[in-house]
């Protein structure tokens, strides 16, 4: 019989679809050749991040591996902005059909459609192929946590969560601050909202679903979730954490410019401050960051970013002269670099001198930075970085938290990134020091789970093992 395939059904985010890629190259790795990959490609709606995806692509035909891609045919993105909240599951509600005939023109058995968190629309699909459906959720086992609880929520809360008394039950987590939600659920009435508590129904329907996470990293939410406290008693889908899915690159033969002036610090004396593929400041706000950094006396690596260009939604390359304060730059040219493009995180990350990140928190510059045991300082911008905050302060205790205006566009002052990055890299901050110790512990807890006989790696063979034997033809 022919080798079955493992379809994977990626978005197009960078935070996304690498994700997504590396989980199936271990499930491949795992599976000791009884499985192959068939990857779904979507056309991404904007020109760069179809450039991005390319890339990607590139690099994963050129690694021999057993994966092969397949376009699916454009559709006509909905016409208002790529940024919308809703914007990703209405894209991708538009491809059930193309998702549907691609998967049923395989002529190897399909072992399993695993799909992205936005993709709970085409559960229906997989549903008539009798195709056995996982969904590949890129956040925290928190965030599912919370998506679980949403069709609940929607009953128990009925104004807006900002308006409510106390706090927000998700079991598993500390009580939740409403300030700390999500942004899709800051205000019901837009789609996003809708979206959120309707994926958060379907996720019941999958099979099981895997998440980039460690049981060492969230025990007692994923506790929670296998008890059904999440979902009112009813049983949910089997979780399979198989983090942390971190994909490290073999090392450059160019070391990068950022690499090479790290190389000439002392360890742990540096403070990188990055903030994904979506993150920006204004000049308004990128004075006060240089403000704070230069009174805080700490060496500091900034990866800067621009506003979007006119018509794009991604960031710019930062013009330096415009973003920063006049002299700002040869004042601190002993001692700071400032970097205006995308930079290697990684690579930076796992620099000893690296000693804290304040980051936009995104799931996956965390399991990044537990990865290297560089405790951080998250300042939450979109998506569900929020919630990320409060769990890596006030769950996991490997942050320093920091005081962000979410009502005036997430803003810092100066004087509040002063304080955070002394409390985070001074020597004598009980906060930081506190911060360090659980943020090595949880090092040495993700590489653990992804070795031989770790949690992670055992349930990446128990996925494994389970859609091999759940293998189906679609082409009869
Ligand atoms: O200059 C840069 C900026 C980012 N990165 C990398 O880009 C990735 C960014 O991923 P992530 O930290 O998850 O951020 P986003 O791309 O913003 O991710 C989206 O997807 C994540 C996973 O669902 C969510 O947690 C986020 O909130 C959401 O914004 C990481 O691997 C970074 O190392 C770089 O290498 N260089």
């Amino acid at each position: 019989m022919a080798t079955p395939t493992v379809v994977l059904l990626p978005v197009w985010g960078v935070g996304h679809l690498m994700s997504m890629l590396d989980a199936g190259k271990r499930l491949l790795a795992r599976s000791g050749g009884g499985v192959s990959l068939t990857v779904l490609v979507m056309q991404a709606p904007t020109e760069s991040y179809r450039s991005d995806v390319a890339g990607h692509i590139r690099r994963e035909e050129a690694s021999g591996l057993d994966i092969r891609f397949h376009h699916l045919p454009a559709v006509e993105p909905p016409t208002d902005y790529v940024g919308a909240e809703d914007f990703i599951s209405r894209f991708v509600e538009l491809h059930a059909a193309h998702v549907k005939a691609a998967i049923s023109r395989l002529t190897c058995p399909v072992a399993a459609l695993v799909i992205d968190f936005f993709c709970t629309t085409l559960l229906d699909e997989s549903r008539e192929l009798a195709v056995p459906s996982y969904v590949y959720f890129t956040a925290s086992a928190a965030m599912y946590a919370l998506f679980l609880r949403l069709p609940a929520l929607q009953e128990e809360v009925t104004g807006e969560f900002e308006e409510m008394e106390g706090m927000v039950d998700v079991p598993g987590l500390p009580p939740v601050p409403p300030s700390a939600l999500p942004t899709p659920l800051m205000d019901k009435k837009k789609p996003g909202y809708t979206w959120f508590v309707y994926h958060g129904r379907r996720f019941m329907e999958a099979r099981g679903v895997i998440i980039n996470t460690a049981s060492e990293l969230e025990q007692s939410v994923l506790a929670a979730i296998a008890d059904g406290r999440c979902t009112h008693g009813v049983p949910a889908p089997t979780v399979y954490p198989i983090g942390p899915v971190v994909s490290l690159n073999p090392p450059a033969e160019q070391p990068h410019e950022c690499v090479r002036w790290l190389d000439a610090q002392p360890p742990a004396s540096v403070v990188l401050l990055c903030f994904g593929g979506g993150g920006f400041s204004t000049a308004t706000q990128a004075h006060e960051i240089a403000h704070g950094l230069e009174r805080s006396g700490h060496r500091f690596l900034w990866v800067l970013r621009g506003p979007p260009a006119a018509g794009t939604r991604q960031p710019s390359d930062a013009n330096l002269v415009e973003l920063l304060p006049e002299g700002f730059l040869e004042r601190t040219k002993e001692k700071g670099m400032v970097w205006p493009t995308r930079a290697p995180q990684k690579e930076i990350l796992a620099h000893a001198a690296v000693g804290g990140f304040v980051t936009h928190g995104g799931w996956n510059s965390i399991l990044e930075s537990l990865w290297f045991g560089v405790p951080m300082v998250p300042w939450p911008l979109y998506a569900e970085q929020h919630l990320n905050a409060f769990t890596l302060v006030a769950y996991m205790g490997v942050a320093v938290a920091m005081e962000v205006d979410r009502k005036r566009n997430n803003f810092v002052v100066g004087s509040e990134l002063e304080r955070a990055v002394k409390a985070l890299m001074d020597g004598d901050s009980d906060e930081g020091r506190k911060a360090r110790e659980k943020c090595t512990e949880m090092k040495g807890a993700c590489r653990k789970a992804v070795e031989e006989g770790g949690s992670s790696y055992s349930a990446l063979c128990r996925l494994s093992q389970e859609m091999r034997e759940g293998a189906v033809r679609t082409n009869m």
